[in-house]
């Protein structure tokens, strides 16, 4: 944003943004290497002299580079910076972000390494061989951002040249998506794809794309009308016209779009904000299907369009609304599929399949998958969900191997997949490894009816940018505890937006008319605990956890969050007091459950902060409380106890009770997978286990580590999180009779986001498992 006088100025959102790409390393990636260097063998083997032989495989047989090297799961981002998203031509280094950005979402979503390469060209020759000289480090090309009409020649020239896929995202990855959500928003609104007239805004790289694809469905050319800047290609104009729109082109006397809108069926926006007004949308026909995919603005806002049109159905290229087209749903996927069976072109076959799939996922019958992905919520097939929700783990799933399926009978299969079952159990492993595990539960926060959330350390600037993000992103309704002046001043100071009273509820640790009334309740809570009157009054007047618990008892909010300042034991001490113990769970002492999420995927630890030295049963019940926690987050407990001693191996004390408790659990819930006692990497090596106890009913890695006491649980969990740069999200606290997080003075405020969506989706589930 230029402030008038020349020099930028930044939005909340571009100062977080600016922040989150500068720390803690600059930039979105990096290279690690994936052969321990730890020896003279180790180097000998990685370089020279032992390098060499891999060489020479390849040099006989180039096919040999899937085995040896990383090729084939290696794709080139390619840019030369003319057409960054609305950005316009901002130039090749300026574009590297984005190009860091579609990295990072193939490797998330796919596991696909990227090396992006930002060139410095307009020129299409110059573009055409550069790339075409990288063929032997890549095993795909994604052309990304490139400036139509010279992004048309560039794929088409790579294509013939290349014997690997070449796939410009923006046309294609564009288009599949597009015409999946065009063949779901027609079949809802009882027409066919023949029949209906189409209005582009937009005449780009994305709109021809998504057009072509849409004739080879059926879509008659003589139905669609292109219109742009200039407004309708008719015959005879000379502004902005080239051979990719001549198909397109009309002979006709209208001129603008509002000349061409009238009965449109479907309105496919991929131009810029606004275009589409709500009296052109009126004139469109029945059940119209508005896809207004400009990014970051579309051509008409959701409820702009919906005020205008009740009947419409509506597309945005934006993850704030329903029904979000764009091109992430694709690129990973249909390259993951093309990669998996070397495939040397991305054909049309392969791109009808991937269109299928994604169509065909948003009409499933909601599956236990899907309401695992979606938290209970699952979605319904219909106009407010055309398309799947980009965070759907079921899409890799179902595209990579339909692509890999098609190219396989297309004939551009190197490497065809034999084996389709082992392969989509290996795509299965994937996407419980991929750290997707925090998705849903902020997708169920945004619909949970129980919100309230409270934070008792309302004056922390962490709580404070928290809690603004928290309301923008519709995850909970705040109460902060804090005084109202120092909130008001550090919200001016931090540049927050959000106010008391309008925002967020406050509760004034000094003076509120509450005062009385929480004072009443913990005397009548804690009176035969040995509390006085006066301790009673000192509590509150002193101690912001226990305003945040007393609330929470009286019903003025549905979970807290505290432990910001001070020490673990003394905020664990009073929500015990207040709050207490779930009815069914028979161990005074609350335990915790700390989650690391892992490169290797989402590993759980118990207990890392509240009990000392548990028993035997009380590991077996925070075993058993923490597997329920693991639930709530989609994925099958499987829980090692770990012990210095690996089934038996040791007699000590220790041992014996990590055996103990395997035993108790086994007998109070034999459907749970556990096992032990066993050292760490027996539980999370199943070849390991094998040679060590082939019987044991643990199959797979341990996803819950249960440890024998605080201390070998807290330092393994610290250990692991900072070597393995994990991010530790908890402690939740287990088997407290309302949610109740205690959360550590290292926490962020990413942290303290990510507990408010855990607690406000536990305060729902409790509310529906307390109702049946
Ligand atoms: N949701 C998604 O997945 C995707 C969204 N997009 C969005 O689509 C838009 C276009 O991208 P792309 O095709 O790559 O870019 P291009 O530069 O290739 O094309 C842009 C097109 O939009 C037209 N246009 C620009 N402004 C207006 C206007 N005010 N009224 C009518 N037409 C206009 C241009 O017309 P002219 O040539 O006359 O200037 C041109 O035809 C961008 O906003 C981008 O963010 C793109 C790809 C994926
Ligand atoms: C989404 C995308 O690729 C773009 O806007 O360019
Ligand atoms: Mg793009």
């Amino acid at each position: 944003m230029d402030n008038g006088n020349g020099k930028r100025t930044h939005s909340d959102i571009e100062k977080a943004a600016l922040f989150f790409h500068q720390h803690p390393v600059p930039g979105k990636l990096e290279i690690r290497a994936t052969k321990a260097l730890d020896n003279q063998r180790d180097l000998a083997l990685a370089y020279s002299p032992g390098v060499a032989a891999p060489c020479l495989e390849i040099q006989e047989n180039p096919e040999a580079a899937a085995l040896y090297t990383t090729r084939a799961n290696l794709v080139g981002v390619v840019s030369n910076g003319t057409a960054v998203l609305g950005l316009g031509n901002i130039g090749p280094l300026a574009s590297k972000p984005v190009m860091e950005g579609k990295a990072v979402l193939f490797k998330k979503f796919a596991n696909i390494d990227v090396f992006d390469i930002e060139i410095d060209t307009p020129e299409i020759d110059q573009m055409v061989a550069t790339i075409a000289a990288l063929e032997p480090t890549f095993g795909g090309i994604n052309l990304e951002d490139i400036k139509a009409p010279e992004c048309f020649e560039v794929e088409q020239r790579l294509k013939e040249r290349m014997n690997i896929p070449v796939f410009h995202d923006d046309q294609h990855g564009t288009a599949i998506i597009v015409a999946a959500a065009i063949l779901n928003g027609l079949a809802i609104a009882g027409k066919t794809i023949e029949d209906v007239k189409i209005v582009t805004s937009g005449a780009g790289a994305a709109a021809l794309a998504c057009l072509n694809l849409l004739v080879s469905l059926g879509a008659k050319i003589e139905n669609i009308w292109v219109t742009d800047r200039f407004g309708v290609a008719y015959k005879g104009r000379i502004e902005e016209m080239d051979r990719w729109k001549e198909p397109y082109v009309k002979d006709t006397k209208a001129r603008k779009l509002a000349d061409v809108i009238g009965g449109a069926d479907v309105f496919l926006g991929l131009s810029a904000a606004g275009v589409l007004t709500p009296d052109l949308l009126k004139l469109m026909a029945h059940k119209p299907l508005v896809l207004a995919l400009a990014n970051p603005s579309p051509e008409i806002m959701p409820e702009v369009a919906r005020q205008a049109r009740a009947d419409a159905m509506i597309c945005t290229g934006r993850s704030d609304f329903p029904n979000q087209v764009n091109n992430v749903l694709c690129f990973p996927y249909i390259f993951r599929g093309a990669l998996d069976c070397g495939a040397t072109a991305i054909n049309e076959d392969m791109k009808m399949a991937a269109v299928h799939a994604i169509a065909g996922l948003a009409r499933e019958e909601p599956s236990e998958v899907a309401a695992q992905a979606y938290s209970g919520e699952t979605p319904i097939f219909g106009p407010e969900y055309l398309i799947p929700s980009p965070f759907d783990p079921r899409l890799i799933l179902r595209i990579a191997p339909a692509v890999a399926k098609a190219a396989h009978e297309t004939g551009v299969a190197s490497r065809p997949i034999t084996d389709m079952p082992a392969y989509l159990d290996r795509l299965n492993r994937f996407v419980f490894r991929s750290g997707l595990v925090m998705k849903p539960v902020f997708s169920a926060a945004r619909t949970s009816p129980k919100n309230r959330i409270i934070y008792a350390d309302g004056e922390d600037e962490r709580v404070l940018r928290a809690t603004q993000v928290v309301i923008e992103e519709g995850i909970a309704h705040p109460t902060l505890i804090g005084r109202p002046g120092v909130i008001e001043t550090r919200l001016q100071r931090y540049g927050l937006r959000i106010r008391p009273g309008k925002d967020f509820d406050l509760i004034n640790p000094e003076d509120d008319p509450r005062y009385r009334d929480y004072v009443e309740l913990l005397i009548k809570i804690t009176g035969r605990r040995g509390v006085t009157q006066e301790a009673a009054r000192t509590m509150v007047r002193t101690d912001n956890t226990v305003i945040a618990a007393l609330a929470l008892q009286r019903g003025e909010g549905d979970a807290m969050l505290c432990g910001l300042e001070g020490r673990f034991s003394k905020h664990l001490r009073n929500v015990s007091l207040i709050i207490g113990s779930r009815p069914d769970v028979r161990h005074r002492d609350l335990s915790t459950l700390s989650m690391l999420i892992t490169q290797r995927g989402p590993l759980f630890f118990t207990d890392t902060y509240a009990t000392l030295d548990p028993s035997a049963e009380e590991i077996a019940e925070m075993t058993l409380l923490a597997a329920e926690q693991v639930r709530r987050f989609g994925l099958e407990p499987k829980a090692a106890l770990l012990s210095h001693s690996d089934f038996g191996s040791r007699d000590t004390p220790s041992a014996y009770k990590m055996r103990r408790a395997a035993e108790i659990i086994h007998e109070i819930a034999p459907e749970l997978e556990c096992d032990g006692e066993m050292n760490a990497d027996t539980a999370l090596s199943p070849l390991l286990r094998q040679r060590v106890y082939p019987h044991s009913n643990l199959k797979d890695e341990a996803n819950l580590l249960v440890f024998p006491n605080l201390d070998s649980a807290n330092i393994a969990m610290t250990a692991v999180k900072q070597i393995m740069d994990a991010l530790h999200i908890g402690p939740i606290l287990l088997g407290s009779a309302m949610p109740a997080h205690i959360l550590t003075p290292s926490v962020t405020s990413r942290g303290i986001i990510n507990m408010t969506a855990i607690a406000v989706v536990e305060a729902a589930q409790n509310a529906r498992e307390t109702a049946n």
